[in-house]
């Protein structure tokens, strides 16, 4: 394994099973809408207002392309990443690749609380999650190793379960 890479929607759990799993491996871990911002200087909101979505994606291509270069970390990577098939061609080529899935629901309740997703300032977040998840749950599951569902499981057992069952998949 190289990386080990967390993609998935917004409230899937990327960052907080991320900064799990790197513990528990002892590995680094790499959050990219972290290092976007650090690299920038300012918040994902703010780069959305000023250069717009298009920004953004083109900030977050030339990162994920850095990051996935990288030897023994683990990633999370931003919601829509998958969205471009150089980010994704880039993913699969980095590591083996965890799909976090998250039924709206649950994506609903663990975003209500923070404002920091421009996609989600919009009148009907529920719907808006919905539609955002028919895209991209094909190109997810297109480049994912492992798909683990998170509903209704703490984050400690989501680690649990990755643990295990990266031990049994075959060599690519
Ligand atoms: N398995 C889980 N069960 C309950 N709550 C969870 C679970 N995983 C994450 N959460 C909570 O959901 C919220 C969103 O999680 P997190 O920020 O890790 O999602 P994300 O996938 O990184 O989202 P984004 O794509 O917007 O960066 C946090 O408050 C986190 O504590
Ligand atoms: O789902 C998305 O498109 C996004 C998810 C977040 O992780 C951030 O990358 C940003 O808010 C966009
Ligand atoms: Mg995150």
């Amino acid at each position: 394994m190289r990386n080990l890479i967390l993609v998935g929607p917004m409230g899937a759990g990327k960052s907080t099973i991320g900064r799990l799993l790197a513990k528990e491996l002892r590995l680094p871990f790499k959050d990219s809408d972290k290092e976007i911002e650090l690299r920038t200087g300012a918040n994902i909101p703010w780069i959305f207002d000023k250069e717009g979505e298009p920004g953004f994606r083109d900030r977050e291509q030339a990162m994920i392309a850095e990051l996935c270069a990288c030897d023994g970390v683990v990633l999370a990577t931003g919601g829509g990443a998958v969205m471009r098939e150089a980010n994704r061609r880039a993913l699969h080529a980095g590591g083996r690749v965890v799909y976090l899935h998250a039924s709206v629901e649950q994506q609903v309740g663990r975003t209500s609380r923070d404002r920091n997703r421009p996609l989600l300032r919009t009148a009907d977040p529920a719907k808006t999650l919905r539609d955002l998840l028919a895209i991209r749950d094909p190109l997810y599951r297109e480049i994912a190793d492992l798909v683990v569902e998170t509903d209704e499981r703490p984050p400690r057992m989501v680690v649990l379960d990755i643990l295990q069952r990266l031990q049994q998949l075959p060599p690519r």
